[in-house]
């Protein structure tokens, strides 16, 4: 219902380009990349907060490139949730009605509804800076529901959180999304954020997107080194392919696929790799010999950095299977993996 056609937004010396993105009616969908990708341009994009140089943004099949932000039928929630200090809750949440006619009756229900389901009734006449971190996100996210939106864009909600109590918030955009069946698109840079509530997202670098798709492909199946290494696959290495297998410098590993775009990497999750002692009687896997070359203090397991060939491996292990292996750097090891865990690219 969102559909974004090679958008081209410029902003000093930003410029966010090709954006083509399609976004479901009702979706949860999650925008990711590192600071500075053009996440927040956007989102104000879509808002249309920041002037449009090329392209086109549909929303339900109405085209709202050069619509006024409040024409839109789209709510924002900002990362600082942009409260106005000088006006009580009850008024900011109601300030976005003064644009465009409402009826009246119905406008107060729809507060009085919203104002119960996001508990704020006891903070309505006090003002922002009195507030909790929780109540203000739960103010603003009022603000951006007031005016009924088909789409509320949310930049980093939860950031400004404390972390014991952003479990909580969580599950309630994942409730508060799924009862008012609105689309939300949020920015975060939190993984564990965007796979609890979206379903779909975009990975975004240098104002492009380099990859769309559910979240399970984004972090299994990256399609290029940039996504592998953004979702934490560690071990990425340069390869050329042939059949079934991938050649790196001085072996060749088993492989499910050949990379779509004659690309030439491969990547492999620390989690996916065995680290064992022995070569171990697997016909069907993968297993380098290599050597302990460091091992880091993680808190509940150790990252284990293993030199094979010409590559640095990174495994992971439990502190009582190093206890177990008596695990040190210098020792001989050998590194088990079985070809699905192999991503080309
Ligand atoms: N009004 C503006 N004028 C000039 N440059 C801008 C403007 N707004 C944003 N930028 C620049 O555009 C780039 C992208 O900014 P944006 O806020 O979209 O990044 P982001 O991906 O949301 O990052 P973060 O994760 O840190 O919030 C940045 O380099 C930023 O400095």
């Amino acid at each position: 219902m969102i559909e974004i056609n090679d958008l081209a937004v410029c902003l000093g010396e930003f410029r966010l380009r090709g954006i083509t993105l399609s976004i479901e009616e009702g979706a949860f969908f999650a925008l990711m990349g590192p600071t500075g990708s053009g996440k927040t341009v956007l989102l104000e994009a879509i808002a249309g907060l920041v002037p449009i140089q090329g392209g086109s943004i549909h929303l339900k099949q109405r085209d709202i490139t050069r619509l006024p932000p409040e024409k839109r039928g789209i709510g924002i929630m900002y990362q600082d949730y942009a409260l106005f200090p000088h006006l009580t809750v009850a008024g900011n949440i109601t300030f976005g009605l003064r644009y465009g006619a409402r009826d009246g009756h119905k406008a107060e229900k729809h507060f009085s509804t919203m104002v119960d389901a996001l508990g704020i009734d006891h903070v309505l006449q006090r003002y922002p800076e009195t507030l909790s971190g929780g109540e203000l996100q739960r103010a603003a996210l009022a603000r951006a529901l007031i005016v009924e939106p088909r789409v509320v864009l949310l930049d980093e909600p939860l950031s400004a959180l404390d972390p014991n109590f952003r479990e909580d918030i969580r599950a309630m955009l994942g409730e508060i999304h799924h009862s008012l069946g609105v689309t939300f698109v949020i920015v975060t840079h939190d993984f564990a954020e965007a796979l609890s509530l979206a379903s779909r997202a975009a990975v975004m670098h240098d104002g492009t997107i380099r990859q769309v798709g559910t979240i399970q492909d984004i972090f299994r199946k990256p399609t290029s080194s940039f996504v592998a290494d953004f979702v934490g696959m560690k071990n990425i290495f340069a390869a050329t392919f042939e059949q079934n297998a991938a050649r790196l410098d001085q072996f060749a590993l088993q492989v499910m696929g050949r990379p779509v775009n004659g690309g030439g990497h491969i990547a492999i999750r620390p989690e996916d790799i065995t680290l064992s002692l022995s070569a171990g009687t697997a016909l069907d896997g993968n297993c380098v010999p290599g050597v302990v070359t460091g091992i880091v203090d993680q808190g509940i397991f150790y990252e284990v950095r293993v030199s094979a060939g010409d590559q640095l491996f990174c495994t992971v292990v439990t502190k009582s299977a190093a206890f177990d292996l008596s695990l040190a750097v210098g020792m001989s090891v050998h590194l088990s993996f079985p070809p699905q865990a192999v991503h080309v690219f």
